[in-house]
Parts: C-alpha cells; sequence; structure tokens
C-alpha cells in the first residue's frame, strides 16, 4: 500500500457536520463558520515519547491523540466539528497497525460526530501523530486562561494523577486488578470533558484551561495569563481511591505535576459557581473546590500550595518537551 491508497482507506464515505462544504479529496478542506467564531488546536504525540508500543495499542494511540486535542477544544468551551491528521509513518508500523490507529481515532470522533476533513501523510524514522481540531463557539463566548479575577474559586474536574499512576502499572507489569485497570485505562482512554464544558454556556465569566502537563504548571499558565495569585489546598486535591491505595508515597506530587490527564482546571466566581456545580451534575463528572485566586501580591504572579497554614510557592514542575543544557 502507498501513500494514495492508505488515503482512500481512510477517507470517510459521507460527512457528519452540515456546515463541511469540501472535505478530503482536494488541496485543502471547506467549512462555513455561519454565526459562531471557530477555534482551532493542534497536538502532537510521538513514539517513545508520549507512548511506546508496550504502553499503548494502536487503538490507543489514535484514541488518545484525538482526546488530548478535544481537550484543548473542551478548555475553550467549544463544540468540537472537524479534525485533521498528520502522520509520520516508520517503516516498523505496519497496516493493520494503521488500520487500528485510525479505529481508535473513529471511535472517539463518533462519539461528538466530528468529520475527518484532511491531514498528511509521510514516512519517517518514529511514528508521530499531529491531530487539529475544529470546533464552533458562541461569538465572544470563548474560555480564556486570562479570565480569572481575585475571589474566584478555583476547582478542577475528575480526579488527577491517574494517568501517571496508570504508565507506572505498565512499566511495573502489575497483576490486573480492579484498581490497575481503572489507572491503565485513565492513561490510554482518557476522557475530555467537553459535554461538561459545553454545559457551562450560561456561565459569564470563567477561566478554563486543561491538564495536560499537571495543574502545578496549568494553574502557573492561569496565575500569568490573568496576573493573580492563584492559592491551591494540598488537602482538597482530588485523587482517586485506586492511586492511593496503590502509590501511597507518590500520589500527591503525581496529581500536581504528572500531566496527560485531561481534566479541566477552571476559576470562577462565588455567584457563578452553582453553574458550574448544575454542569457537573448533569453531565455526570465530579468537580472539587481547590482553592482560591486572591490579587497578585509580589511583581509577579505566583501560584502558591498551602498544607494547613502554610503557604509554599508552587513551581512549574510539569513535564517540559525540550528541556536542554
Ligand atoms: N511550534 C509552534 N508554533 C506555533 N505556535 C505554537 C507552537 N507550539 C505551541 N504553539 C502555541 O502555543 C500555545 C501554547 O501551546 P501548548 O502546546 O503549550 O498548549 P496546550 O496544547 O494546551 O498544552 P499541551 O501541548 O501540553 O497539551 C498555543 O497557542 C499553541 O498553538
Ligand atoms: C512512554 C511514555 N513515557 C512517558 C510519558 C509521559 N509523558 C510524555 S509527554 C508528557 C506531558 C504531556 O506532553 P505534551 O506537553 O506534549 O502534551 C508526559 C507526562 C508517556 N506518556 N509515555
Ligand atoms: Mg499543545
Ligand atoms: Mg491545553
Ligand atoms: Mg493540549
Amino acid at each position: 500500500m502507498d501513500e494514495f491508497s492508505f488515503i482512500r482507506s481512510i477517507r470517510p464515505d459521507s460527512y457528519k457536520q452540515s456546515t463541511l462544504i469540501r472535505g478530503i479529496d482536494d488541496d485543502a478542506a471547506v467549512f462555513r463558520a455561519m454565526q459562531e467564531d471557530v477555534v482551532t488546536a493542534v497536538d502532537t504525540m510521538v513514539e517513545g515519547v508520549h507512548f511506546s508500543k508496550e504502553t499503548m495499542s494502536p487503538a490507543d494511540v489514535g484514541y488518545r491523540a484525538l482526546a488530548a486535542n478535544l481537550s484543548d477544544l473542551a478548555a475553550m468551551g467549544s463544540r468540537p466539528a472537524f479534525y485533521l491528521v498528520s502522520l509520520v509513518v516508520p517503516d516498523h508500523w505496519s497496516e493493520k497497525e494503521l488500520d487500528e490507529l485510525y479505529r481508535g481515532m473513529n471511535q472517539l470522533a463518533d462519539e461528538y460526530q466530528m468529520d475527518l476533513i484532511g491531514g498528511d501523510t509521510v514516512s519517517g524514522q518514529d511514528l508521530c501523530v499531529s491531530v487539529t481540531v475544529v470546533g464552533y463557539v458562541g461569538q465572544g463566548l470563548a474560555r480564556y486562561r486570562s479570565a480569572s479575577k481575585p475571589g474566584d474559586l478555583v476547582f478542577v474536574t475528575g480526579s488527577l494523577g491517574d494517568s501517571r499512576a496508570g504508565l507506572q502499572c505498565i512499566f511495573d507489569e502489575r497483576e490486573e486488578t480492579e484498581d490497575v485497570r481503572y489507572l491503565v485505562n485513565r492513561h490510554r482512554r482518557p476522557s475530555p470533558r467537553v459535554t461538561f464544558a459545553e454545559m457551562l454556556r450560561s456561565c459569564e465569566r470563567i477561566a478554563l484551561n486543561d491538564v495536560s502537563d499537571g495543574i502545578a504548571n496549568e494553574a502557573n499558565e492561569i496565575a500569568e495569563a490573568s496576573g493573580v495569585d492563584v492559592i491551591i489546598r494540598q488537602e482538597r486535591i482530588p485523587c482517586s481511591g485506586a492511586i492511593q491505595a496503590l502509590y501511597p508515597d507518590q500520589y500527591l506530587e503525581w496529581g500536581l505535576s504528572g500531566g496527560e490527564d485531561f481534566e479541566l482546571l477552571g476559576t470562577v466566581s462565588k455567584e457563578e459557581w452553582s453553574c458550574v456545580e448544575k454542569a457537573a451534575n448533569e453531565s455526570g463528572l465530579k468537580v472539587t473546590v481547590i482553592g482560591k485566586v486572591e490579587e497578585r501580591k509580589k511583581d509577579h504572579p505566583y501560584v502558591y500550595i498551602q498544607k494547613e497554614d502554610k503557604r509554599n510557592i508552587l513551581e512549574k514542575t510539569g513535564y517540559t518537551h525540550m528541556k536542554r543544557g
């Protein structure tokens, strides 16, 4: 199979989104924006960095590459519509494995009625999957990291650290118990919080950021973009029973900087907290208040981790690419 027959094999027979004018088959795709704002993002997964053949099946790789991107759309409060896939394919990935990768991606795309509308395929050394997503949001309603204000509550969806713990279970070849299965699944098949974020529509002001590197990093991004201090209460960080049982000495560190949980970290005024609670109830998602936003006290915005009455600066300790020298 060459590049062109491969593209024919992954080309959809029909499209779900009514705004699509031209999908796969021309030099580029065309869709109509109508009365809404268009949101777009791209995230990449590389073999040996984000996964290996030991940690994930080809279908998991596809699923997670799209999930990471949907998580960024959720963090903007937008409704997913389209995606494009750029593939670097090494010789050691078979046709069957590539089919599986697309099957994993399709599972999640079908859940959100998304259409594959383009991409690119080239040969190379390591498998690299780069997904570009496009979504819609009501005019002026995108949710920014810069929307945080002093007095806001800081909240996070779901639980933190599970993905890192799941990865450790795989590395350690742990025997499959219910806890191990749960954590490994959280690593391989994360759930982007798209429905919850869309349900926040009636909320007037809310800052959102998705957790890809760990809240130690993402809380700092909110603090910097908004020019505020963020205080996180250590004892309130939501960690699953599974991670606490299996990794009692690590779960706190992984909850702060394990990353790849694809939960949403946000801040909202006390007056609008009920709007967040309602969205959480209706989408069947747990949301936990983990701290508050304060006016910046120094020349730079800081995130503090508070344990009982003692506060320490929480540095950006998450995963960072291109660390050199
Ligand atoms: N190589 C690049 N060229 C242009 N813009 C970039 C590049 N890399 C990142 N960006 C932009 O920088 C901003 C932050 O990107 P970043 O990847 O850190 O966000 P993220 O996707 O939320 O995090 P993560 O990649 O950990 O999931 C985004 O606006 C992104 O589009
Ligand atoms: C085999 C293997 N080794 C290590 C990791 C951990 N890991 C890789 S990238 C990343 C941060 C997010 O990246 P990005 O900023 O690109 O979203 C993390 C926590 C993994 N998933 N698989
Ligand atoms: Mg990114
Ligand atoms: Mg993000
Ligand atoms: Mg991202």
